[in-house]
């Protein structure tokens, strides 16, 4: 999961910068341009410098796909900051409205600790400059809104990043039990299957369903079933390791896969799943069984082979009477 978030969150950035390298450039370069006309040097060398290197991302960006993390906090930031020094020095006033954007442009080019950091720095700059320079309100009112506009900055990117996990969480939880659901399925898979292609380590899968789950729902209605549904998924948590992952596949099946487990494990794991759950009281005076179907990964083997594997014994678990294990032993 975490490599899909990343990756999710990767593409986020990217777009970010995007965005601010193409705003920056078409708003900074003529001040470049002017600074340099009217021979403020250090001004115009700074300015074009960061142009250039929002240009060398937005370049990459369009035509490799890609932008430059490393440039972007090594480079591009302390760039900044110092950009933020030579404003005030060469335009004093004036340079103290570059550090609003400044600021703000930390929050979404940077990590939030680091964007805090650089905020520091900026300060570090501007606090002492603005008292020497300034009479005591003026002073006093700069540092004021520069430092609000940092913490609101840092408020609204907070409540982003929080809003942005939970809706990812949301995505991959199905909302009745709080499994995962399908859409982290493939994912995790691939990743079993890496895994076992680097480390040879046993990876199992487990496919599980409840028997005769349209008689509950007919006999005892939805809610009953749904509760049935909840107290299977607290059994299947209870029981499996933290490393183990869990899925509700569909409505009423569910998917364990099992890392570091070769098949005599697994087939352990799904008889004490079952035995577990016909032990449990779901409906009073009722005794609710599940039929499972095991498959260890085979070399070569893709996602949809090993999970075609696994449901394959499922059903003949079924067939088989239901309420036990069938094993694909074909390794
Ligand atoms: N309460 C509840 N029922 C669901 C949910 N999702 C699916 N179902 C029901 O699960 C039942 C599945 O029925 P079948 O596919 O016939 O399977 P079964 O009755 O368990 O029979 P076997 O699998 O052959 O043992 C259907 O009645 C669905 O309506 C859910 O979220 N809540």
């Amino acid at each position: 999961m975490k490599r899909k978030l990343s990756a999710e969150s990767h593409e986020v950035m990217k777009q970010l910068i995007a965005r601010h390298s193409t705003v920056c450039i078409f708003l900074l370069a003529p001040f470049a341009i002017a600074s340099l006309l009217q021979e403020k040097w250090w001004l115009g060398a700074w300015t074009s410098f960061i142009v250039s290197i929002f240009a060398v991302n937005l370049w990459a960006i369009i035509y490799q796909d890609r932008y430059f993390p490393k440039m972007v906090r090594f480079v591009l930031a302390p760039a900044i900051i110092i950009f933020s020094g030579v404003c005030l020095m060469t335009l004093e006033m004036m340079g103290v409205f570059w550090l609003y954007p400044i600021i703000v442009s930390f929050y979404f080019l940077l990590k939030r600790q680091d964007a805090w950091i650089a905020n520091i720095l900026v300060m570090c700059f501007a606090i002492p400059f603005v008292s020497i320079h300034f009479d005591a309100a003026y002073a006093i009112r700069i540092v004021t809104s520069l430092v609000m506009i940092s913490i609101f900055s840092a408020i609204f990117t907070q409540l982003i990043s929080a809003q942005e996990a939970r809706l990812k969480a949301l995505i991959v939880t199905d909302h009745l039990t709080g499994l995962y659901n399908r859409s982290l399925l493939n994912e995790r898979l691939s990743e079993a299957i890496q895994q076992y292609n680097r480390s040879r380590a046993p990876m199992t899968l487990i496919t599980m369903d409840l028997d005769h789950f349209k008689t509950i729902n007919d006999q005892y209605g939805h809610i009953a079933g749904d509760r049935v549904l909840k107290k299977v998924s607290e059994v299947l948590i209870r029981r499996s390791r933290e490393v183990d992952t869990i899925f509700r596949t569909g409505g009423e099946e569910f998917l364990v896969v099992l890392y570091n487990t070769d098949l005599e494990q697994g087939i352990r794991a799904a008889e004490s799943y079952l035995r577990l759950i016909a032990a449990t009281q779901c409906i009073p005076q009722k005794t609710v069984t599940m039929s499972a179907g095991v498959a260890t990964l085979k070399e070569d083997e893709s996602a949809e082979q090993w999970m075609l594997r696994s449901d394959n014994s499922l059903y003949k678990a079924k067939d088989a009477g239901r309420n036990c294990v069938i094993a694909d032993c074909d390794a």
